[in-house]
């Protein structure tokens, strides 16, 4: 494979990516095409292979076959998971991770000393536009009022910001988002959507989702995958309409 034949067009460039676990192909030559500013939403029923596509897109797990290549160049099954968050591919996992016992900025600050670890973070002062970076993304995640509060006393969706914030420290070019609105209130389910939108202004975002709510909410492109493949592609009330959809949501 020589990744200088990839289309010019995509950030992200799966193509004909196959798993197998046992002999159980959990992808079966998936596809799938993102373009650079774009949003798409992945949906699919239990067991369709969406964990398994965000884990063969950010290193956890490698293909059998297939093509997966990053901003045109990078063939990313080459790379280990450290190496695909470095090269601009932020991961926010289903379960928040932020540490409880610090408050919101000092999760922030963290996030921004990286790789220097625990110890910097805790003594590196911050510079004006670090200091403003973290104001900004405050902003952004509506926490500015939480900045001082431990972590541990946000709600269930606070906290998912507050990772998703994390994230947005390191500049990701494509942000990987497995089931935000898991464990949410309706209204914390819409501010999530409108929180991806307002990113997917500058980032790249691939959303995982069930909630059928939020996916109509974010208004964007939708893949369907089904046994490791794609089932169907296109605005949400196309596929809704898709009868192969419909057999498979209903479990025909
Ligand atoms: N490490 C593994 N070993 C064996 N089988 C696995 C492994 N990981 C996933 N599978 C199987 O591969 C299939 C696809 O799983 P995957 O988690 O990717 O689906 P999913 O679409 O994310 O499902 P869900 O919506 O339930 O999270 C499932 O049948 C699952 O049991």
């Amino acid at each position: 494979m020589n990744p200088k034949h990839i289309a010019q067009d995509y950030l992200l460039y799966v193509d004909g990516v196959s798993v197998s676990f046992d002999g159980f192909k959990a992808l079966n030559s998936l596809s799938l095409l993102v373009k650079p500013g774009e949003m798409r939403a992945i949906i699919g029923p239990n067991g369709a292979g969406k964990t398994t596509m965000m884990d063969v897109i950010t290193g956890k797990t490698r293909p059998d076959s297939g093509t997966v290549v990053f901003n045109q160049t990078v063939d990313l099954t080459k790379h280990d998971e450290a190496t695909i968050a470095n090269l601009g591919i932020g991961r926010k996992f289903q379960k928040p991770t932020v540490i409880e016992p610090l408050t919101v900025f000092e999760n922030l600050e963290l996030a921004l000393a990286g790789k220097r670890g625990v110890f910097a973070a805790l003594t590196h002062r911050l510079n004006a536009d670090e200091q403003a970076r973290i104001d900004e993304i405050l902003e952004l995640i509506r926490l500015t009022d939480q900045r001082d509060n431990q972590s541990g006393a946000l709600s269930h969706g606070q906290k998912q910001w507050l990772e998703i914030g994390m994230l947005l420290i390191s500049e990701p070019k494509l942000l990987l988002v497995d089931e935000p609105a898991a464990g949410m209130t309706d209204e914390e389910t819409m501010r999530t959507a409108e929180l991806l939108k307002e990113i997917n202004k500058t980032r790249t975002v691939v959303v995982v989702e069930h909630d059928m709510d939020f996916i109509r909410a974010l208004n964007t492109k939708v893949t369907v995958l089904h046994e490791g493949r794609v089932l169907a592609e296109g605005s949400l009330d196309t596929v809704q309409q898709n009868q192969q959809v419909i057999d498979v949501y209903l479990g025909r």
